[in-house]
């Protein structure tokens, strides 16, 4: 059964069609998401996320129609994401930062955190807890920063934080959005590393991810789409789509 289905969903930007009628399923696997720059792979990802409201066609989680809906009812719905830059508050702790990841799950009322705090603290109490559960397995080094700043962290760490609190809340489908940009070699392996442990060690949850690094893509993906113009124009393992003509026409213009 598939965990996300898109339906020829598409978006213009005035005369610009930056998605045009991309049908995409995904379930419990990896799929990478190519194509050259500006070719649509982030403006669906927001589509997805509901960041963007689709001009045409249906996005489904589960079964269940959530073209309409906001980014913070899809969050509640299953569906995390990462961008391609940093989103973390940078003068807040790891810790803090994670629980906020959690935000959208938040049981407690307005009027028991005033009135009844025990049972706000019980649940910030199960979600840092939760938040070490993620960074034991996720990446163990982590732990010891919890209550460091997020501005005095690298940025390897600052990105994993950022996959860390998409996580925590244990969604359906996760969206990563270029999580190796500006990392060296030895950290992108790092990375490619941790990312692989969300599936293995952590929940089955199904991912996808936006990368340039074609060594990332051939290592995580199952499975890889691409897009050229807002159009998908290949779809298959990485092996088949970085042989299929039109990929490599798109890759190297002509
Ligand atoms: N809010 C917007 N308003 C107008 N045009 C937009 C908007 N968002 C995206 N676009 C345009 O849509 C097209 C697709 O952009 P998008 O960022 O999705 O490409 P991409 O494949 O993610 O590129 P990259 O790999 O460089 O990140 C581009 O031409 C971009 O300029």
């Amino acid at each position: 059964m598939s965990v996300l289905k898109t339906e020829k969903v598409g978006i213009n930007f005035g005369g610009l069609k930056a998605v045009d009628s991309v049908d995409l399923e995904i379930g419990d696997e990896v799929l990478g998401l190519i194509g050259p720059n500006g070719s649509g792979k982030t403006t669906l990802l927001n589509i997805i996320s509901g960041i963007y409201r689709a001009s045409s066609g249906k996005v489904l989680l589960n079964d269940e129609d959530i073209t309409s809906l906001g980014p913070n009812q899809v969050r509640s719905k299953g569906i995390a994401r990462t961008f391609q830059t940093n989103r973390l508050c940078l003068n807040l702790s790891v810790i803090d930062n994670m629980l906020l990841g959690l935000y959208c799950q938040q049981k407690t009322k307005w009027w028991q955190t005033v009135f009844r705090p025990s049972v706000s603290l019980q649940e910030i109490h199960e979600g840092i807890s939760r938040c070490y559960e993620v960074m034991s397995y996720f990446n163990p080094g982590l732990v010891s920063h919890a209550y460091e700043l997020i501005s005095t962290l690298p940025l390897i760490d600052r990105r994993r934080i950022e996959i860390a609190r998409a996580i925590v809340g244990n969604p359906d489908l996760l969206l990563l959005d270029e999580p190796t940009a500006g990392l060296n070699t030895e950290e992108t392996h790092q990375m490619i590393n941790d990312i692989g442990k969300i599936r293995t060690q952590g929940n089955k949850m199904s991912i996808i991810i936006i990368e340039h690094d074609m060594s990332v893509i051939s290592k995580i993906s199952n499975r890889v789409v691409c897009l050229n113009a807002g159009k998908k124009i290949a779809e298959g393992t990485f092996s088949e789509v970085s042989q299929n003509e039109k990929v490599c026409t798109a890759y190297l213009g002509g």
